[in-house]
């Protein structure tokens, strides 16, 4: 339910985004969670804080010319969406699948507002991408794309106004293809616009593995403040690309068995445990369908089944790590009735509202994407820092401070929505503890 002055703001939304139905989706969350917070700050509504959050700073949208293997000219579409910029340069990644467009971007804007100032870290809120397909593309065709993607963006992004990274089709291969055409364009080794750099050009330890790694370290606290632990627990991932692989990585670490994991053509289930240097194999290297994993450990008892979801298996733990959207009401009562008590999204905004509520209601801890996947941004904003005094970290020293970052974050979900009265509730918790940094930050700042 929404509060009374939220409901026309909200109105407002859906009137000057239309058809834009992730965004409005990733908005409603926001509001229904942050009525509270307006009785004790009549100051926001004052300001028209809400009605300016909800509104990009800036929105560029480009073409992207570039030539395939057959000398053929193929034309995609770009996207930046430059959300909010009151703690600090926006700070976002970029996503490449032909599902992209602007509703899409702008969900993802809008939650890497929250997220970003939930890391505690001076970063603004943007997220990128374009509807170019990777899938089946070869490695020239790619960098030829990310390089004419480069070509305009290099003349938005910099180290003190917009530092892009990674996200669904952008891994390393990408990020490093994106940083030589802006190094090559601009004649400047900005290491600090752009993270999730490799080792030999000014990336970071741990940004590869933080994303998953931080997300398992949520869950993991979300377990302690329920008196249990991972150990021993079954669970399910989906997903199999650098989310997911990560976070498989870390939850067997902590004691977890992790029983299945997905990609687009279906999902694997493997009672013994993935096993994860296969996995990497398969995914990171040979860039190959989960199919191939299962055929390679038939032997073990591995089952691929093709088309379906991988919410219908049953487990202790679900860490959905794939895409928005992807467990529906109907899974979240299926893995309320196997069992599952805990959920981390590794995901943005995975679960669908029907879901949460579903889990909510049955009791289970429940970590939102904001919450629980911002290890990654958070590894990114310790990169820049890093980029900026030309120095670099262990990995032991990185990952104490990730998960550092993930405690706090944490704990402050739990204090902020037992402070408003929704003790437990991690959703309220982010979504409130998040909007009140911006808030004020943006009241100080003035009227711009
Ligand atoms: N890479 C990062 O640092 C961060 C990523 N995320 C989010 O995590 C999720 C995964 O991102 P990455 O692992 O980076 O991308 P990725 O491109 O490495 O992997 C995506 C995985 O999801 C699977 N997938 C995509 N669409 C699917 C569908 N419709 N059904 C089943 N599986 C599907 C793909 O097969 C692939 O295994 C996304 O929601 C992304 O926004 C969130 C925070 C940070
Ligand atoms: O590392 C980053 O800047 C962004 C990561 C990201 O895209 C996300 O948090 O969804």
């Amino acid at each position: 339910m929404l509060h009374e002055k939220l409901s026309t703001i909200y109105d407002n939304v859906l009137r000057r985004n239309p058809g834009e139905i992730e965004f409005h989706q990733a908005v409603r969350e926001v509001l229904e969670s942050i009525g509270p917070v307006l009785g004790k700050h009549p100051e926001y509504a004052e300001s028209k804080i809400i009605e300016r959050i909800c509104e990009p700073e800036r929105q560029i949208i480009f073409r992207v010319p570039w030539e395939d293997d057959q000398g053929e000219v193929q034309i995609n579409r770009g996207f930046r969406v430059e959300f909010n910029s009151a703690l600090g340069p926006y700070k976002g990644g970029l996503r490449f699948h032909p599902s992209v467009y602007l509703g899409i971007i702008k969900f993802l804007g809008f939650e890497q507002i929250f997220k970003n100032s939930l890391t505690g870290l001076p970063i603004g809120g943007g997220k990128g991408g374009s509807d170019f397909d990777p899938k089946g593309r070869s490695q020239r065709e790619i960098m030829r794309f990310c390089q004419s993607f480069m070509t305009e963006l290099y003349r938005h992004i910099g180290e003190y106004t917009d530092v892009p990274a990674g996200d669904i089709g952008v891994g390393g291969r990408e990020v490093g293809y994106l940083f030589g055409q802006y190094k090559r364009i601009t004649n400047r080794y900005e290491s600090g616009v752009i993270t999730g750099k490799g080792l030999s050009f000014g990336g970071a330890q741990v940004r590869t593995e933080a994303t998953g790694y931080g997300c398992a370290f949520f869950v993991e606290e979300m377990l302690k403040a329920r008196g249990t632990s991972f150990d021993g627990k079954r669970v399910v991932v989906s997903g199999s690309g650098n989310v997911a692989i990560y976070t498989i990585e870390k939850v067997r670490q902590l004691g977890g068995l992790v029983i299945a994991c997905s990609d687009s053509s279906g999902y694997v289930v493997d009672e013994k445990g993935i096993d994860l240097d296969l996995l990497k194999q398969v995914k990171e290297v040979e860039r190959q369908r989960l199919s191939a994993y299962a055929a390679k450990r038939a032997g073990e008892g591995a089952v691929f089944v093709p088309g379906r979801s991988v919410w219908e298996v049953d487990c202790e733990v679900a860490m959905p790590s794939a895409t928005q959207n992807e467990i529906t009401g109907k899974d979240a009562e299926r893995l309320v009735r196997g069992g599952c008590l805990a959920v981390g999204e590794g995901a943005n905004m995975p679960t669908m509202p029907e879901a949460i509520r579903v889990f909510q209601d049955a009791g289970v801890a429940f970590g939102p994407g904001k919450a629980a996947n911002a290890g990654g941004v958070a590894t990114s904003a310790l990169e820049m820092q890093q980029n900026a005094s030309r120095d670099s970290w262990t990995f032991e020293f990185s990952e104490r401070r990730l998960r550092e970052i993930m405690r706090d974050i944490h704990d402050r979900c739990l204090s902020t929505a037992d402070e408003y009265g929704m003790a437990g509730n991690y959703v309220a918790g982010a979504n409130i503890d998040g909007f009140k940094r911006v808030a004020d930050a943006m009241l100080a700042l003035g009227l711009i």
